[in-house]
């Protein structure tokens, strides 16, 4: 197998503390993938996981965003790649090169890797938002390493994420991992692109993602990357606003997979300082709630989510107000002594569910709906206090 060696520019970056971490998610790009030009290469896949493997044997958690589908597929079917439709083909070279890519992951693991294919629907309307949530969830729970990446063959341009930097800051916020670790071909971000202006000095870390900041980053270096840096750079203020930290560093260079395994960085750290709690509770305080929609609990349960922080469960439920679908952002409110408003949150069932399952036991949601969401019909991450 080919060793990589280090780029020039690599040791224009210093060393510096990583980030601590639970749980991640690892966006690697087709630049690292396809990195010969040709089709798939474990090359660097192989580096990368290791550093994954690692870690998960910490108990700590991965979800992996991979690129490289539409590569992998334009070396199976070169001609295809050449031929004059490009949406259809590009989408049939995705169906073709993701079998490839995920066996290309699973080489290296003896744990299962599942394949999560996303279309920018599913993160965009907020049911199917909950339904990958929990899908990547109860993955991790099962000890498995979800492997993601768009649905391409049937995302059309207009509906498209486009690219997988901003996939991955939304995967990162849907499982609320601490870090967003982007590996590509180059060291981190530079003052400009060092492929084109040699002068480019290294930027080790970011404190706030400004429209100066944006107007350094360019395109994609390679015949496979998409977006290059920019795309980068917003997915970093897309995990910045959930509170999550980002990491850019050189997946192609051994100095940089060293220092990770010893808990330091080569690279590039964005932080701007919000938590993720209190990210997520502001856009819990701010995001509109469906207009009359509310679920009215009784003293018991007000106490328990406002004393205790608990989550919501039936059986302190009396009843639903208005109409709502599971997902939607609803008032919490108690009658049984004047009007309070105990919080807001996102609720996980209906409310045509809940009259249903009203006053009673977590255990019963199955057979009283024939299906269940969980036991919480709000949980506590996704509920604010007033
Ligand atoms: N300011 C910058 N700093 C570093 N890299 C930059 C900058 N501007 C543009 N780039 C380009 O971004 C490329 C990485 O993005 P990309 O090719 O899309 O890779 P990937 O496939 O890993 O997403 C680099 O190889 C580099 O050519
Ligand atoms: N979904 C596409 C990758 C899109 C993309 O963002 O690519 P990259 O810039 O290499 O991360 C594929 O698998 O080919």
């Amino acid at each position: 197998m080919n060793v990589a060696t280090d780029t020039p520019a690599c040791s224009a970056f210093v060393e510096q503390p990583g980030p601590v971490w639970r749980r991640a998610v690892l966006k690697v790009g087709s630049s690292l993938l396809a990195a010969d030009g040709g089709g798939l290469t474990p090359r660097f896949a192989l580096g990368l996981a290791q550093f994954v493997s690692a870690n998960l044997a910490l108990g700590r958690e991965v979800v992996i965003v991979s690129s490289g589908a539409v590569a992998a597929g334009r070396a199976v079917l070169p001609k295809l790649a050449d031929s004059g439709a490009p949406m259809a083909a590009r989408q049939a070279l995705a169906a073709l090169g993701q079998a490839q890519l995920i066996g290309l992951w699973q080489r290296f693991f003896d744990r299962p890797v599942a394949q999560v294919l996303l279309t920018h629907d599913d993160l965009r309307n907020r049911r199917r938002y909950l339904n990958a949530r929990a899908t990547l969830t109860e993955l991790l729970r099962l000890g498995t390493l979800p492997v993601v990446n768009e649905n391409d063959t049937v995302s059309v341009d207009e509906l498209k994420l486009g690219d997988n930097d901003n996939l991955a800051a939304i995967v990162a916020a849907l499982i609320d991992a601490e870090v967003l670790f982007i590996a590509t071909d180059i060291d981190g971000l530079y003052s400009a692109n060092p492929r084109i202006d040699p002068a480019a000095q290294p930027i080790g870390s970011v404190a706030a993602i400004t429209p100066d900041l944006l107007a350094l980053a360019g395109g994609s270096g390679s015949s496979v990357g998409t977006g290059g840096m920019r795309t980068k750079l917003d997915a970093a203020a897309k995990a910045a606003a959930a509170g999550i930290e980002t990491v850019l560093f050189n997946g192609t260079s051994p100095a940089a997979l060293r220092a990770l395994a010893h808990g330091q960085l080569l690279g590039t750290r964005i932080r701007t300082g919000q938590t993720r709690l209190a990210a997520r509770k502001y856009w819990l305080r701010h995001v509109p709630a469906v207009a009359g929609a509310a679920i009215v609990v009784d003293a018991g349960a007000a106490r328990a989510i406002g004393g205790k922080g608990a989550s919501l469960l039936p059986g302190g439920i009396v009843g639903a107000d208005g109409e709502f679908a599971r997902g939607d952002m609803v008032e919490i409110v108690c009658r049984d002594d004047g009007t309070q408003h105990v919080a807001r949150g996102i609720s996980q069932y209906s409310a045509g569910d809940i009259r249903r399952i009203a006053r009673r036991h977590t255990r019963d949601i199955d057979a009283t709906l024939g299906y269940n969401y969980g036991e919480n019909v709000v949980h506590r991450d996704d509920m604010v206090t007033l």
